[in-house]
């Protein structure tokens, strides 16, 4: 793997090769008041940085992160038992514009806080257990323009999203079941982006 191995050219290679991911890009899903209410709420976040353990060794997750849901929707992500904390107003608001939109039935938002751009995610799919099946996932930007990378993961499809404040992205079911996504480093970046993520459980899994 060489270092730029999350590096592909973005414009020309854009959903070109086959298979494609089932995905629905919105630009500029949500206007410039919404994403500034969003944004000053989220500055009143309990985030943290939890550390996971990979290969028996404890590490704080390269960005900060909170989970909010509703009742019975606590989360198992990354070996982290994540209670569900109370959605805050603009949070909530977006979900319900979601479900009236495009039928979203979320009950839960994983917010990712990146500081700048050496924060990041690796590459990873959101299957875990308790995500209730054939639903989709919503995932917002607000805030700095970051690559998103997706990768196949039978094949050597790869492709690069560059996700600005605003854009709304579905990862439509089964995406997570033959693809992995990624949020790689760019140390270029010196501003801030937080990343909703919403999600539909299973109610009651971890009861
Ligand atoms: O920040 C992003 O765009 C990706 C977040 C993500 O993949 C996740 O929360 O599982
Ligand atoms: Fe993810």
């Amino acid at each position: 793997m060489s270092k730029h191995d999350d590096d592909i050219t973005p414009q020309k290679a854009l959903l070109t090769l086959e298979p494609k991911p089932p995905i629905t890009l919105i630009r500029g899903y949500l206007n410039n008041e919404q994403q500034v209410a969003l944004i000053n709420e989220a500055q009143a976040y309990p985030l943290s940085r939890p550390e996971i353990q990979v290969f028996g060794k404890f590490h704080a997750i390269p960005r900060q992160q909170v989970w909010f849901g509703d009742l019975g929707c606590d989360y198992l992500y990354s070996g982290l038992f994540i209670r569900a904390l109370p959605w805050p107003k603009y949070a909530n608001k977006l979900r319900h514009k979601l479900a009236k939109d495009f039928s979203l039935g979320s009950n839960g938002v994983l917010v990712n806080h990146y500081v700048d751009g050496k924060d990041c995610m690796g590459a990873h799919s959101d299957d875990e257990p308790e995500i209730a099946k054939g639903s989709d996932i919503a995932s917002i930007t607000l805030g700095a323009s970051r690559d998103f990378v997706l990768k196949h993961k039978h094949s050597p499809a790869r492709y690069s999203i560059n996700l600005q404040s605003g854009d709304l992205l579905i990862m439509h079911w089964p995406m997570q079941k033959d693809w992995q996504h990624s949020l790689p480093k760019r140390l270029k970046v010196k501003d801030p982006r937080w990343n909703y993520t919403f999600r539909q459980l299973m109610v009651n899994f971890h009861a």
